[in-house]
């Protein structure tokens, strides 16, 4: 029997939305840069599963002069394999320095408390009575409201304060400043402001936005869920097709794996026709909440974050330009297809 060989690069797609800065990123931006002077520590949230793609060079250059730990989430979802897991994240620990770089999952007290150590011996450092205020920023559904809760939990026994959801967006302005570790006779305690998940303003490529769009930092009606899924499937190939065994058989082909997934789990329209869209998000949401396998997207060797070092520089501040590219871009798509939009 031939063995099953995987796609090694996946079409590019011209037509793919390379821009989500909404309004309330840039007011929520605008914000935090007033808020900044209260801020001893910006907490920055990164996600584990796309190192690279979910830096945003916004928050470097919006939020520069203040000290800043970069702290990766949900490291529960991009791990298997512990061993490769250990050497990718000193090779992130390397590449950032001497900016400090934690890994978190919200409900590993082990990896909250290392956050909550961090936060109590910088605010010792400072050795201020009236305490130390600290913020968490990061792109949109990055987990920051998550790992805010789990900081007041661990740190305080307190209860759920900021609203969390599997959309992007959830939280939409500067809102809730929690105590995350109690006070003494010396000094207030530490606390911690939630902040709107604000988005890059241009991604450099298309696959880049389908990283971003499968990890949930973009709404899922900005790209087909079909398109989304068969990114997914490109991914899935290339670290294992044995994860969706349960389901289809290896396919390179969206449309072969989406009717067997259909059939499988009875995701069937009138007349038995698959619905291939309902089967597409479904298996999205799958792999979102790591029921079909745990891996990174994005490449990590020294080489590759030199390369993404050296694509986005810049990039936050070219915001308008940014901006006026993606409208070109949507103004062609549409002429060439008016249901691309
Ligand atoms: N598995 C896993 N899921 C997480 C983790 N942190 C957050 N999530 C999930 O990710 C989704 C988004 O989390 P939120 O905390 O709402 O993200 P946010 O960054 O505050 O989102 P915005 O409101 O868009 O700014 C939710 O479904 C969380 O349950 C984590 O460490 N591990």
């Amino acid at each position: 029997m031939a063995s099953f060989v995987p796609r090694t690069v996946f079409p590019t797609l011209n037509s793919l939305p390379r821009s989500y800065f909404l309004g309330h990123h840039r007011a929520g931006l605008n914000k935090m840069k007033t808020m900044l002077t209260y801020i001893d520590l910006v907490i920055e949230c990164r996600d584990y599963r796309v190192p690279l793609t979910s830096r945003n060079p916004l928050f470097e250059e919006n939020l520069a002069g203040r000290e800043r730990l970069i702290v990766y989430t949900k490291q529960d979802l991009g791990s298997e394999r512990k061993q490769q897991d250990r050497s990718r994240e000193n090779t992130i620990q390397q590449w950032h320095q001497p900016t400090p770089v934690l890994f978190s999952d919200h409900k590993d007290k082990g990896s909250v408390r290392k956050v909550l150590n961090f936060a109590r011996d910088h605010a010792a450092a400072k050795d201020s009575l009236t305490g130390s205020r600290m913020m968490i920023v990061g792109m949109p559904n990055i987990g920051k409201s998550s790992l805010l809760n789990a900081l007041r939990q661990v740190g305080v026994h307190k209860g759920k304060v900021a609203h969390t959801g599997a959309q992007p967006g959830v939280t939409r302005k500067i809102g809730t400043t929690v105590k995350i570790i109690e006070g003494d006779e010396n000094s207030e305690g530490v606390y911690l402001m939630d902040t709107p998940g604000v988005f890059v303003p241009y991604v450099p490529n298309a696959e880049s936005m389908l990283k971003l769009a499968l990890c949930g930092s973009v709404k899922d009606t900005i790209i087909a869920p079909t398109t989304l899924a068969d990114y997914l499937l490109y991914q899935m190939n290339i670290y294992d097709p044995a994860i969706y065994s349960d389901y289809a058989s290896p396919t390179n082909d969206i449309t072969e794996f989406l009717n067997a997934v259909a059939h499988k789990t009875g995701r069937l329209q009138k007349g038995g026709i698959p619905d291939v869209e309902a089967s597409a998000l479904w298996m999205i949401q799958r792999w979102r909440n790591g029921q079909l396998g745990r891996f990174v997207l994005d490449e990590i060797t020294a080489e590759s974050l030199e390369r993404e070092r050296r694509d986005t520089e810049g990039l936050g501040s070219s915001l308008n330009q940014a901006r006026r590219a993606d409208k070109d871009m949507r103004r062609q798509r549409s002429k060439r297809s008016p249901e691309a939009g």
